[in-house]
């Protein structure tokens, strides 16, 4: 359902209380060794600012167990925004209610731009607490919910704050609810989706949400194992999931059932151990020796996922392939990558460890979109409903 905007609201002289995703991967030393999420929200901040808002971000970082601990402070994020906004004033705040907020809030003028402290230092925020929701929204006039990676949670500053201001879509959540959203309702078509990633049980809702609607759905990675034994491979000592037989069984029907194209490897990279030196060989799925472990897709399955993508009008990718993280296992995933960015189609890449290997392969910005949601974009494509956006008005 489409969601009041940043657009449908007049700004100027006016409080955007705009929950952000600034949960970004930092090193040892406190630097931030990867700030996708966070230029990921500058085209709302900056048209919150061209428009004489007067902008309080909120985020989280990490998981602080509702205690202030200075490893989790978002000092150094504030100190990173203000590069990359150098025409705009970005201040710190260090805390998230109380005096000292209400204090730097008031003291901002239009077109500033204030960071508060982790949200997470208070345990009312992963509790939804009311009493917390409340103290967020006096800081605002209007809530802007822009933090899709954290859109899955009902917590105080996702949710609960939406019940006490009006509440508005950043562009970030518009784009990521909007185009995923369209490829679930209304794909063009043909629609293409691959699934990989260790386990069928991370996926299983995924997958029977998918069924229905995909044209083909191509599954690599560690789950795969766990369907070709379901179909009488020897799968030897590859990662199989005797739990989930049963459900990949049942997927297996349903696909069947709704007359989806469901593919699996019919190669595999087949290596003596789990390991990045391991030796390894290239094998048929149904001839693998005894002591061997299928670690990536194939040539020949590789051969016939290029070719489903290279046909298709949406694509749609969760998950890698094969150990991509090990060099001599990442030919599959790295294929799919490659595939996805050549191909003229939306192509959509959901989350999580895919993310990881379309930038690795330096093409991140050939797809239409990089979710910037791991556990968000997987509970959106499995259907759910993400609080983070059921709380923002419908147009
Ligand atoms: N054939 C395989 N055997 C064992 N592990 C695998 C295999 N293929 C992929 N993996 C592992 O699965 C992990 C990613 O799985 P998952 O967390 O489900 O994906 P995502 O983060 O994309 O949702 C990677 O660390 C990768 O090494
Ligand atoms: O990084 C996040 O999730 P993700 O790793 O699943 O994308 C979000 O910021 C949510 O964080 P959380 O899983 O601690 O609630």
């Amino acid at each position: 359902m489409a969601k009041k905007t940043i657009e449908d609201v007049a700004w100027r002289g006016k409080r955007a209380l705009v929950r952000v995703d600034f949960n970004v991967p930092m090193n040892d030393a406190g630097e931030i060794t990867d700030d996708t999420r966070i230029r990921a929200a500058l085209p709302t901040i900056t048209y919150l600012t061209d428009h004489g808002a007067r902008v309080v971000l909120m985020s989280h970082l990490g998981r602080p167990k509702g205690e202030r601990n200075e490893k989790y402070s978002l000092r150094p994020v504030a100190e990173h925004l203000q590069g990359l906004l150098k025409d705009t004033h970005v201040f710190f705040v260090d805390d998230c209610i109380g005096d000292a907020v209400k204090a730097a809030v008031a003291d901002l003028t239009d077109g500033n731009v204030l960071l508060l402290e982790n949200v997470r230092f208070y345990a009312g925020e992963e509790k939804n607490n009311p009493d917390l929701a409340k103290a967020f929204a006096e800081l605002g006039d209007v809530f802007v919910g822009d933090a899709f990676g954290t859109a899955h949670r009902a917590h105080a500053s996702t949710a609960g704050v939406a019940e006490y201001l009006p509440s508005v879509a950043g562009f970030l959540m518009q784009k990521e609810v909007g185009v995923m959203g369209e490829a679930l309702a209304n794909p063009a078509r043909p629609f293409v989706a691959i699934i990989g990633g260790a386990k069928v049980s991370d996926k299983i809702s995924v997958i029977e949400n998918l069924l229905p609607k995909v044209d083909a759905l191509l599954i690599g990675g560690g789950m795969a194992n766990t369907f070709l034994a379901v179909q009488g491979y020897d799968m030897a000592k590859s990662l199989v999931e005797a739990d989930a037989k049963e459900t990949a069984e049942k997927l297996l029907q349903l696909a069947k059932q709704h007359n989806s194209r469901l593919l699996l490897p019919t190669d595999v990279v087949a290596a003596k151990a789990f390991a990045a030196d391991a030796e390894h060989a290239v094998r048929k799925a149904s001839e693998l020796e005894a002591d061997e472990m299928a670690l990536d897709i194939g040539p020949a399955t590789i051969q016939t996922f290029e070719s489903e993508i290279l046909g298709a009008k949406t694509v749609l990718w969760n998950g890698p392939m094969g150990v991509f993280e090990m060099p001599a296992f990442a030919k599959g995933t790295f294929a799919i990558a490659d595939a996805m960015a050549k191909v003229n189609a939306t192509t959509i890449v959901g989350g999580g460890d895919s993310v990881a290997a379309v930038e690795q392969a330096g093409v991140a910005d050939k797809m239409s979109h990089v979710s910037t949601g791991g556990g968000a974009s997987l509970e959106f494509l499995e259907g759910k409903t993400l609080p983070g956006v059921a709380a923002l008005e419908d147009k």
